[in-house]
């Protein structure tokens, strides 16, 4: 492992960090280049040099990772730093390496060998390692805080840097229940000090993570919330006449810089990255829908600057050090202020002039509205009441709303957000609404004046919608969903399961781009039909691992059961039972990959997924209805209820959904099975198989739902392909739309198919 470069004038560090503040300023030279520290950096390296906890709250991309890296370079020992993301902590160690500084992080990405090095060192006398970044998750296993502790035995552990701290409180924008674990880290080392980093607290935030972190009469450390290098300016959804056009055009006219937009839903970063690349504007999709090698490329081409676009859910950014990002794009409604300023904030990290764009739009808030007031019943929630919360998550909401909504300083807005104390002539034009007053007075009016508009009011719209909640499959609800985690999770969960599985990946070519995996997988997955039949390798740790848990597949369900959902609000003249269409859909995916694991089975069900993002009422329909002849047809076990609902049926009468699913369960898939069921293939309507109405004597051996010839779920090749076809067949119908008439959140699959030829999205 490289050891640290030797501090000019002086010892690599002393054990209580005594050094001047032209010494730390030497330093900060040597390492990073920086002549001189910002904001209130110099202080809070001070305070944890001296002993002292400290809150730090600066603002995003204010420089808070220095002020726990010149630490580690002044101190003897290691400084262990808990991060939220792997892609966070992977990135600040390749940059840390690069600058011959030694840091290593730790999660289930890291190879075996790789570990195995990291503890070697940490074992040894005198460690070469100066920080050392760990997931929340891993330092609350038994077996790191016995390694942490002998590491402090020997008078080894530096400093506890917690970043993204505000994760550790239900109050926060992003809570993480997994940060709760580290609250036992002061009573575990009463004499090492501890750096709570945040960019976005509130008082009542900042407070909580004081508290919950258990800080011994901490230094408090605030810097203005104040970006003044970000110009702000919010377009209205509802008065453009095409919202793709317009965002392409905002890219074009920028030069094509460095950007990010974020969206609310998988389908429409996936949407609108297909949109872009057809403009020629270099883009690529970033979501939990995608595996982490997937995701880890599209991050690597956009650190390197051979993507210029990220079309993004919020999985995409805590903390991503790209310096030059010019644009940051809302294409939908962030959840609340703090969300909205820590997303925007990832514009112009090294100070140049840079933009951040929300395009608002009432369907938007309509939609976002109903699903904070249902996302309280959803969280853990230790400390609060759910009335509590939920009210609060609708006050935060009604922030976000009013910044839009409002034709006062946006700048204003944001800051005094968070309870700072504005000067009037702060914004000095730079905010739409202050320089351009008029142009946004009058566009409220228009907005207004839109058909329907529920402007400044609360939507009543879903107060009486008998609509389940959890037909909304958001990143930033999943995110909070322990049961999901398996594949919705970007941040680290660091069980040997997913470290095993991600193993398996790592075979796949991992620099040929996301064609090459894609073939590598099909090539996978032909490989597997061929070998069909071929019994399971026994015994081996690894095959057990790649297993497909009952958790994973109810968490399947759940989202294949919100995906449904979504589809019905999209479609509105659908009528089936969700959840036993959902347990349908699992059961085929499972079947079909049981015995290669859980990559495939999540590719297949994320494709699904996709499918029903885009697919019309008489596709859906279609399928479902298959399912359901096809389980009467073969007298389906008790329990698999038919999927499509008469209008008349009552609640009481749908399907037990429970039953259901422990009834797949336990159904073992027979080999006729894979001999029926066919792989990832065409998703165009017209090409599907009709439904079989009876299947020959060897599917009737097994007389489940599982047995039938289910219609085709397209791999995720064909659905873009598909996407691409129904964009162009939908943009030639856009044209004639008239003005004012919002763009539907989902495409418009034409019956025919489309005929547009579709441009290969750059990944
Ligand atoms: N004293 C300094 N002078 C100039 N640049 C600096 C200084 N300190 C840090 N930076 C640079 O500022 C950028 C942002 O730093 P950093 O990633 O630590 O921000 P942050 O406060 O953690 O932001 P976020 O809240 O978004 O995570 C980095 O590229 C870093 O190298
Ligand atoms: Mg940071």
């Amino acid at each position: 492992m490289k050891k640290a470069l030797p501090l000019k004038g002086g010892s690599a560090g002393s054990r209580h960090g005594t050094k001047s503040p032209k010494e730390l300023e030497s330093v900060l030279k040597q390492y990073f280049g920086y002549s001189e520290f910002r904001g209130r950096q110099l202080e809070a390296i001070e305070a944890v040099l001296s002993g002292r906890d400290c809150f730090c709250l600066m603002p995003t991309g204010g420089g808070k990772s220095m002020c726990y890296q010149i630490p580690a370079l002044v101190k003897t020992g290691v400084v262990l730093v808990i991060s939220p993301l792997i892609a966070l902590m992977e990135n600040q160690v390749s940059s840390l390496k690069s600058k011959g500084i030694p840091a290593e992080f730790l999660s289930s990405t890291q190879t075996t060998a790789n570990k195995n090095k990291i503890h070697e060192d940490l074992d040894s006398g005198r460690p070469s390692l100066k920080l050392l970044y760990v997931t929340p998750e891993l330092v609350a296993t038994s077996g790191f805080k016995a390694k942490l502790t002998k590491l402090h035995n020997r008078g080894l552990l530096g400093l506890v840097a917690i970043d993204e701290a505000h994760c550790i409180s239900t109050w926060g924008h992003d809570f993480r229940p997994s940060y709760r674990k580290i609250s036992s880290l002061r009573k575990q080392f009463p004499d090492i000090p501890i750096l709570a980093l945040t960019a976005t607290a509130v008082p009542k935030v900042q407070k909580d993570v004081i508290s919950s972190l258990s800080l011994q009469n901490p230094v408090i450390l605030k810097a203005s919330f104040n970006r003044p290098n970000i110009f702000y300016e919010v377009r209205y959804k509802d008065l453009l006449d095409d919202v793709y056009s317009d965002i392409s055009n905002l890219l074009k006219s920028s030069g094509n810089v460095c950007s990010i937009i974020y969206c609310l839903e998988r389908a429409a970063c996936d949407d609108l990255t297909m949109h872009l690349s057809q403009q020629g504007i270099s883009s690529a999709a970033y979501h939990a829908g995608l595996n982490s090698k997937v995701r880890t490329t599209v991050l690597d081409d956009w650190l390197s600057s051979r993507t210029q676009v990220v079309v993004a859910t919020v999985a995409f950014g805590m903390g991503i050090d790209r310096q030059d990002v010019r644009i940051v794009c809302h294409f939908n409604l962030p959840k609340s202020m703090e969300s909205f300023y820590q997303e925007s904030g990832r514009a112009g990290r090294d100070q140049q002039p840079s933009r951040s764009v929300l395009y608002y739009g009432l369907e938007d808030r309509r939609r976002m509205e109903f699903i904070l007031r249902n996302s309280s019943s959803r969280k853990q929630q230790p400390p609060s009441s759910s009335t509590e919360l939920s009210e609060k998550t609708l006050a935060d909401f009604s922030q976000i709303v009013d910044y839009c909504e409002s034709s006062t300083c946006r700048r204003k807005k944001i800051i005094e957000s968070f309870g700072e104390k504005v000067q009037p002539t702060l914004c000095q034009r730079t905010c739409d609404a202050c320089k351009h007053p008029n142009q946004v007075a009058s566009r409220l009016e228009d907005l207004r004046r839109v058909p329907n508009s529920r402007f400044n009011k609360i939507s009543p719209v879903f107060k009486t919608s008998s609509v389940d909640p959890k037909h909304f499959d958001t990143e930033f609800w999943n995110r909070e969903d322990d049961v999901s985690r398996s594949d919705e999770d970007i941040s680290d969960s660091d069980d040997e399961e997913e470290a095993l599985s991600n193993v398996a990946i790592s075979k796949l070519p991992s620099k040929g781009g996301f064609e090459a995996r894609l073939e590598a997988l099909e090539r996978a997955e032909n490989a597997y039909n061929q070998a069909k039949g071929q019994t399971k390798p026994q015994g081996g740790n690894l095959v057990d691992k790649k297993s497909i848990s009952q958790a994973l597949r109810d968490a399947s369900r759940k989202r294949l059961s919100g995906a449904l959902g979504q589809a019905k609000l999209r479609l509105e003249d659908l009528r089936f039972a969700e959840e036993a269409s959902a347990a349908h859909l699992e059961t085929e995916c499972f079947k079909k990959y049981q015995k290669v694991g859980k990559t495939f089975y999540n590719s297949q069900i994320a494709a699904t997924v996709r499918w029903l993002s885009s697919s019309s009422s008489e596709q859906i329909h279609d399928r479902l209805e298959a399912l359901t002849n096809q389980s009467t047809d073969h007298g389906a076990a008790a329990g698999s209820s038919p999927c499509i609902i008469p209008d008349a049926l009552g609640e009481a009468e749908k399907p037990a959904v429970a039953t259901v699913s422990h009834k797949f369960a336990e159904t073992e898939p027979s080999d006729e099975f894979a001999k029926t069921v066919v792989s990832t293939e065409h998703m165009e309507p017209s090409k599907m198989s009709p439904p079989e109405k009876s299947i020959g004597e060897e599917g009737r051996r097994d007389r489940t739902i599982g047995t039938m010839d289910l219609p085709k779920i397209p791999s995720f090749r064909e659905f873009m392909s598909q996407k691409g076809r129904d964009r162009a067949t939908s943009s030639s119908r856009a044209e004639s739309q008239p003005r004012g008439v919002p763009r539907k959140a989902g495409p418009v699959i034409s019956k025919e198919g489309g005929t547009g030829t579709s441009k290969k999205m750059k990944l």
